[in-house]
């Protein structure tokens, strides 16, 4: 019997704007997948011919690129991050808006003053953030933090984040201010390269995204 192919959805803040566009695309799941008391991580589509996994946002790329989920929904900073090439991502789904920056303590004033040619940078991004800073001759060394990365200039861990940024009130109630943007972000259709090759459905899903992204 062929397998069902899976879907893999972040669990955090893109899973709701996800929903509505995975159910134009035709992938509505089982009801259990929204009952908050359900410990399972693998749910059936409500036609039974998927299986949708929830995961965290970076090991949806993860799950995708190594073949394990052929399909998936990701912002673009994760797979600028992880830059895998067995990952395609074919359909901007205009969702989950943010853009990732580089932000420091109002007070400081390194950014006017010219950047130093060293600087300590905490994110949860450090292959965009080395990047970044390599392009303008800054040797950045990266403090890797999963979240609360506003916290970091105030306590001394660094003396600027990279963090994504959307209505600015993070960086603003924690004493911050946004100095450049690395990237524009939004949540694409992720697939995996070999699934996309060699099974028609990853290909007919591709396109029935393709349309719900044009119409909206
Ligand atoms: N403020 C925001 N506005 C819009 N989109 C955002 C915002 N913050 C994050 N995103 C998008 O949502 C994705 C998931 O972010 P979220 O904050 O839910 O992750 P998280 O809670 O840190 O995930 P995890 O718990 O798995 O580490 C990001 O990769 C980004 O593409
Ligand atoms: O500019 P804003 O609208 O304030 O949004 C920015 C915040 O949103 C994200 O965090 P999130 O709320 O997802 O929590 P997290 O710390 O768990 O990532 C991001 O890491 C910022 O902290």
């Amino acid at each position: 019997m062929t397998q069902p192919l899976t879907f893999a959805v972040p669990k955090g803040r893109i899973l709701d704007e996800a929903l509505p566009v995975m159910a134009r695309g035709g992938v509505v799941p089982e009801s259990a997948f929204h009952d908050k008391m359900d410990r399972s991580l693998s749910f059936a589509s409500e036609d039974g011919k998927m299986r949708i996994i929830r995961v965290r946002a970076f090991d949806v790329a993860t799950f995708v690129a190594f073949g394990a989920a052929q399909v998936g929904i990701v912002g673009s900073d994760v797979i600028e991050e992880f830059d895998y090439s067995e990952l395609y991502a074919p359909v901007d789904l205009g969702i989950g808006a943010c853009r990732l920056s580089v932000a420091e303590p109002a007070q400081a004033n390194a950014y006017s003053a010219g950047i130093a040619s060293h600087m300590r940078v905490a994110t949860k991004y450090p292959n965009i953030t080395s990047r970044w800073f390599e392009q303008q001759g800054v040797q950045a060394e990266c403090v890797k933090l999963n979240g609360a990365m506003e916290l970091a200039p105030s306590l001394g861990l660094a003396g600027r984040i990279v963090d994504l940024v959307s209505t600015g009130s993070t960086l603003k109630s924690n004493g911050l201010v946004e100095k450049e943007t690395i990237m524009q972000i939004s949540a694409r259709l992720i697939v995996n390269r070999a699934a996309l090759k060699t099974d028609p459905r990853v290909s007919e899903l591709v396109e029935r995204f393709r349309k719900v992204a044009a119409e909206s």
